[in-house]
């Protein structure tokens, strides 16, 4: 197993390409079973998620060829689709629940495992299936799997309000009700700019959806879809961990195709702590103002709040701050297994529930640690580039399914990072 070792060395300057969203990409994909007609992605990111997910549709009997490097995904779905996601692909990734909806609108019937729990907290799937419900799709589970299917092959168009606004469950609804006979509407949608993305491919590919990026999203079924090309948003989450390199270390980066609508709630948080944000043609520049970072509060929230994927990196940045910083994690419970390992660090946090209070110490000291998750590996690999000495981060396995070549990326800025291959 790989591990990352990094060491502190002082102010961050230089640039770094931000690439597509892990977590659009991972949605664009599936709707490729919408559709007889071959979809392409570009601006993909080049991740091992991406790679589970090309298995996963593969396993389905999709066709998928990847170019430059992995940078552009053709998929397409012509041929014999078995309508059964296999629980050994599922339990690898959350984001496999996604081909529910395409399926059971493409052929009437899916057969999808159920994702389980992950480090983070529970996966449950009752807001897809009350979702899907309301379309017409009867849905049991069964050994472990999802099994569902439609009276007469085709969903009806339906109204439903979500009890929360779960950013895959409006996906699977989307991908569901865009074949659906007739109208559906979602209400209380989620409106994270990963929705917005996929309404805009599902468009390209002939859909008929009004309203994406609020709560109220509108569909008018239609019998069929066609192929399209489809370029992925930035990645918001790539973005703002990269946004808090600097912020932590000192220095000036700009991240390109970075846009402040992306991530509005964090810059305002930015802001407060003292860490100066500008939208240039490019992308976003960031720098420390003078001093000290200053403690702030965070809450997580769906979109446009602050992103719980972001919160873990955000830690990394209040640890040492001036004053006390109060995180509360609102999406999911158990997303604060970064805290241990920076305590590791030197960091002085106590964790009650979902609340984290952090007391900024002058400076971390280099330690071994462990990635427990995806964010908690990055939150790390930020906490060791400002810690005295040296910081190895064991278990990167987490960090590569959302980074595509971290180190890279931040040695450009002048940081000392490398990989240590494993075995
Ligand atoms: C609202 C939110 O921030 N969602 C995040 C979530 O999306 P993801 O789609 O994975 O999760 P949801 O938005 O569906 O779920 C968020 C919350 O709703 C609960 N839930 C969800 C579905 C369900 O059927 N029943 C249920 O109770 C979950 O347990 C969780 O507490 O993880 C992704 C990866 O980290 C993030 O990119 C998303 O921004
Ligand atoms: C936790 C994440 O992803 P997933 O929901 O795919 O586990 C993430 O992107 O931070």
């Amino acid at each position: 197993m790989d591990s990352i070792l990094v060491k502190g060395n002082g102010p961050l300057q230089g640039v770094i390409p931000i690439a597509g969203a892990k977590n659009a990409c991972l949605t664009l994909m599936p709707a490729t079973l919408l559709s007889e007609e071959p979809l392409t992605l570009t601006n993909a990111p080049r991740l091992s998620d991406i790679r589970t997910m090309t298995q996963l549709l593969e396993s389905l009997g999709v066709e998928v060829s990847a170019l430059q490097a992995g940078k552009v995904i053709t998929m397409s779905s012509h041929g014999q689709i078995s309508p059964v996601a296999d629980y050994e692909i599922v339990r690898k990734m959350r984001a496999s629940n996604l081909v529910l909806g395409p399926l059971l609108a493409r052929f009437g019937h899916a057969v999808v495992s159920l994702p389980g729990g992950c480090a983070i907290g529970a996966r449950p799937m009752d807001i897809h299936i009350d979702a899907l419900a309301a379309l017409g799709a009867e849905i049991e589970l069964r050994d472990g799997y999802l099994h569902a299917k439609v009276a007469g092959g085709r969903l009806q168009g339906g109204v439903h309000e979500m009890r929360f606004a779960s950013v895959g469950a409006t996906e699977n609804f989307l991908m569901a009700a865009v074949l659906a006979k007739g109208t559906s509407v979602l209400k209380n949608a989620a409106r994270e700019p990963e929705i917005v993305d996929l309404a805009d491919c599902l468009r390209k590919m002939g859909a008929q959806i009004s309203g994406d990026g609020s709560p109220t999203i509108e569909i008018q079924g239609v019998d069929r879809l066609h192929g399209a090309t489809h370029p992925v948003v930035t990645d918001r989450i790539e973005l703002g961990t990269y946004m808090l390199a600097p912020a932590i270390c000192g220095g000036e980066v700009e991240c390109l195709g970075g846009k402040i609508s992306l991530l509005a709630a964090f810059c305002e948080k930015l802001d407060e702590a003292g860490i100066s944000v500008t939208e240039t043609e490019r992308g976003l520049k960031v720098a420390r103002k003078n001093g000290r970072v200053k403690a702030v509060n965070v809450v997580t929230e769906p979109f446009p709040g602050f992103p719980t994927d972001l919160q873990a990196q955000m830690m990394a940045l209040l640890c040492t701050a001036e004053g006390t910083s109060v995180l509360e994690e609102k999406i999911f419970e158990n997303r604060f297994m970064h805290a241990p390992e920076l305590m590791r660090m030197g960091a002085k946090i106590e964790v009650q529930g979902g609340h984290a209070t952090v007391h900024g110490v002058e400076r971390l000291k280099g330690a071994p640690v462990m990635a427990t998750d995806l964010r908690a590996s990055v939150s790390l690999i930020l906490a060791g580039l400002a810690a005295e000495g040296e910081t190895v981060v064991s278990r990167v396995y987490h960090l590569d399914r959302g980074y595509e070549r971290v180190e890279e990326k931040l040695l450009a800025c002048g940081a000392h990072i490398e990989r240590i291959q494993g075995n």
